[in-house]
């Protein structure tokens, strides 16, 4: 089946599941001590080792390996190429009632480089430590995740478990780099429409006590570069009007509003990082030598922008900021995210009664914040869809990114038993209006 997707050609293959091919875990010959370890500890750890890694993913090997899921649990695989290079997955169980919205449980394939000479152990050997932390780049970001939603599934249907609605899981590609070839072209894929989605699940942060963080919203990335044009001359000179002055005002206007930013969050007991806005200045441009005034210099921040507050009056600041630096400033995005449609946490909304109501039954609290980076959960709210950025990890420092990134196995499996709960409850929504 071909289908055409914006400017490239979209490819849509069905794999149904083979009966004879390997059911195992697998996991490969480890030591004596791993081969103890929990079956689905040691899947995870094989994932791990994948190097699905930027800047040149190795995304068939994922999907090799996630095609052997597709078998073990029995369920049929569809993979769709967004351009060359750029395939998804989608495994689904279907339900018992399938005219009914599905429920999505997304998860992206790739991770972001390591400075391999800063870690412990090798970023992609899943060295389990003696207290029996998993190292490894992906373990919180979101290698866990993936394996946690395949296990659940799995013990699920081990139990002859069935449910209303259909249950998607996707693997994309893409997320670290943002997202274009993977979930932003998707959303507008018809395949996507086709998922009938009414709900998704996506990645969201350890929280290093006891509850656990749920984000029903995330902050704009605006990636803004201000170009300061200036009048060029001798370095040895008094030149008037020159770039590096209004360089200057520029970087002293979004410096002093990173201040006030972070006075804000540092003074409220209540306000999280979500809840204000960075701006960072990531970037510096100009110059040609040591004696030469140059005749532009540019730079470039990276601004995180909450939902609630006002998009058009923020890039009026902007223009005010550029105006008074001096004249024939500009500035140009590289990245300029505006739509700030957050997911309901109200009980009266459906998804987020089921969602709330397993974590009470299980005695677990909740933390609701606004996700302070990107993921690919914008895309499916900017669909008009609800999605909630939940990764099960609490008494776990947040290391997504960071040297030395570990989850321990302990809470590893917590979290498939968060989804064993989660998922039925989430599959049993009740018909919403307008549904069959
Ligand atoms: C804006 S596209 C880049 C996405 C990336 N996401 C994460 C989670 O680090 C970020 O927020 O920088
Ligand atoms: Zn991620
Ligand atoms: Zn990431």
């Amino acid at each position: 089946m071909d289908v055409t997707c914006c400017s490239s050609t979209s490819r849509v293959v069905t794999m149904l599941p083979d009966k004879d091919g390997p059911s195992a875990l697998g996991g490969g010959v480890q030591g004596d001590l791993e081969m103890a370890e929990h079956p689905s500890v040691s899947l995870f750890r094989e994932y791990l080792r994948l190097k699905t890694v930027h800047p040149d993913p190795d995304y068939d090997a994922a999907l090799r390996f996630l095609e052997r899921m597709a078998q073990k649990l029995e369920l049929p695989m569809k993979k769709v190429e967004m351009c060359h290079g750029r395939m998804l997955a989608i495994i689904t169980w279907t339900g018992t009632n399938p005219a009914l919205k599905s429920v999505l449980l997304n998860s992206h394939m790739d991770v972001v480089p390591v400075f391999q000479d800063n870690w412990k152990y090798d970023a992609f050997a899943a060295v389990k430590d003696a207290e029996g932390n998993i190292y490894g780049r992906g373990t919180q970001d979101m290698k866990s995740v993936t394996i946690q939603y395949i296990e659940a599934v799995h013990r699920l249907k081990a139990e002859g478990k069935r449910f209303p609605r259909t249950i998607h899981l996707m693997f994309v590609p893409d997320e670290e780099v943002g997202g274009h070839k993977g979930m932003e072209m998707f959303v507008k894929h018809p395949e996507f429409q086709a998922l009938n989605i009414g709900f998704a699940l996506d990645e969201g942060l350890a929280n290093p006590r006891e509850p656990f963080t749920v984000f029903y919203g995330e902050r704009c990335p605006w990636w803004i570069t201000v170009q300061c044009p200036g009048s060029p001359g001798h370095g040895s000179r008094f030149v008037e009007n020159t770039a590096a002055e209004k360089l200057h005002k520029i970087i002293n206007s979004f410096l002093d509003f990173r201040e006030q930013e972070k006075t804000r969050l540092n003074t409220s007991q209540c306000l999280t990082l979500g809840d204000v806005t960075t701006v960072n200045m990531t970037m510096v441009k100009g110059g040609v030598a040591y004696n030469v005034i140059p005749a532009e210099m540019d730079v470039t921040f990276d601004i995180r922008i909450p939902p609630t507050v006002n998009l058009q009056e923020f890039e009026k600041q902007i223009q005010r900021w550029c105006k008074e630096a001096g004249e024939g400033i500009t500035y140009e995005f590289a990245q300029k995210h505006t739509n700030q449609d957050m997911t309901s946490t109200e009980d009266s909304d459906p998804w987020w009664k089921a969602f709330s109501a397993t974590f009470k039954t299980m005695n677990i609290s909740l933390e609701k914040e606004i996700f302070p980076a990107a993921t690919d959960s914008r895309f499916i709210r900017a669909v008009g869809l609800p999605a909630i950025g939940f990764s099960p990890m609490n008494q776990t420092p947040i290391l997504l990114h960071d040297h030395n990134e570990y989850l321990s196995e302990q809470v590893f499996l917590r979290g498939i038993q968060v989804y064993q709960e989660l998922l039925p409850a989430l599959a049993s929504v009740p018909a919403l209006p307008g549904e069959v």
